[in-house]
């Protein structure tokens, strides 16, 4: 079996007010997966997340990317290593033009001149906005925002890219071609979502955090028509949604 690209192991974390958010978790996730990560509000995921490139630190247990652990002397390569993209856009949104942006990640890397152009020009081109690259990110529409913030995190190579509710905000058009987009891409996926069609969509396997532990991982179809494990844990269908009606899965 080859190095998990992520390899999370009986991670616990409490919060300084004593809140313990997360209980023991283990995940493994293996090269050019894409995993969803399902839980009610609460449940941990961003917790979780935020381990992942060492925003938070584990109070047990230990978070490792292809083999390198996340720790502070290790930081610089994990944040290349795992790109997150946050729900807000403008979270990662903040400089003059869509290009400034794109490239803030990799000039830190040292990359520049023609080597930086190309990175920035690849990611653009990878999320269908390579024709914005001399805009300002705020005259973009949102869904422009989000997929500019995926080009950010794309322009650093990362090993796995984290996604927190990509769908959010997105009208179905967008929606969709988000997901087109990232079913193309040759990366790892962690998506935390609650669009729960999405994630049978663009994730063959699913893993439900609910109050700091992991209660499923398996493929997002059995997740989501297990019935009792759905009411459970406060997950629910959209109304009308079958996933059994569903022509074709992802692989
Ligand atoms: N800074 C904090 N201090 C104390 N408790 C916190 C803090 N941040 C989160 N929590 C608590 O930790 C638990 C897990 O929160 P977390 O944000 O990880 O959940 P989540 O699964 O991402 O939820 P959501 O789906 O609503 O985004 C919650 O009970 C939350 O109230």
């Amino acid at each position: 079996m080859t190095t998990p690209v992520l390899d999370v192991r009986g991670l616990a974390f409490a919060y300084p007010d004593g809140h313990q958010a997360l209980f023991g978790v283990d995940l493994h996730v293996h090269r050019g997966e894409r995993v969803a990560l399902l839980g009610p509000n609460g449940a941990g995921k961003t917790t979780l997340v935020l381990h992942l490139n060492g925003i938070l630190a584990a109070g047990r247990g230990s978070v490792t990317v292809s083999g390198l652990p996340v720790a502070k002397e290790h930081l610089k390569e994990i944040r290349r290593r795992v790109g997150i993209v946050f729900q807000d856009p403008d979270d990662q949104l903040f400089l003059g033009t869509v290009r400034q942006d794109v490239a803030f990640g990799p000039a830190n890397l040292g990359l520049k001149g023609a080597a930086l152009d190309r990175r920035v020009m690849d990611a653009l081109d990878l999320v269908g906005m390579a024709d914005f690259v001399d805009r300002p990110p705020h005259h973009l529409s949102y869904g422009q925002r989000r997929r500019v913030a995926v080009a950010t995190v794309l322009a650093m190579e990362p090993e796995i890219l984290v996604l927190d509710e990509p769908s959010s905000n997105l009208d179905p058009a967008s929606r969709r071609e988000l997901a087109d987009i990232l079913r193309s891409l040759d990366v790892t996926v962690l998506m935390v979502t609650h669009d729960l069609p999405y994630a049978l969509e663009l994730c063959p396997r699913s893993v439900v955090l609910s109050e700091g532990v992991v209660v499923a991982d398996r493929p997002t179809f059995d997740v989501l028509t297990d019935d009792e494990l759905m009411s459970a844990h406060r997950l629910e269908l959209p109304w009308g949604f079958d996933p059994r009606r569903i022509d074709s899965l992802p692989r």
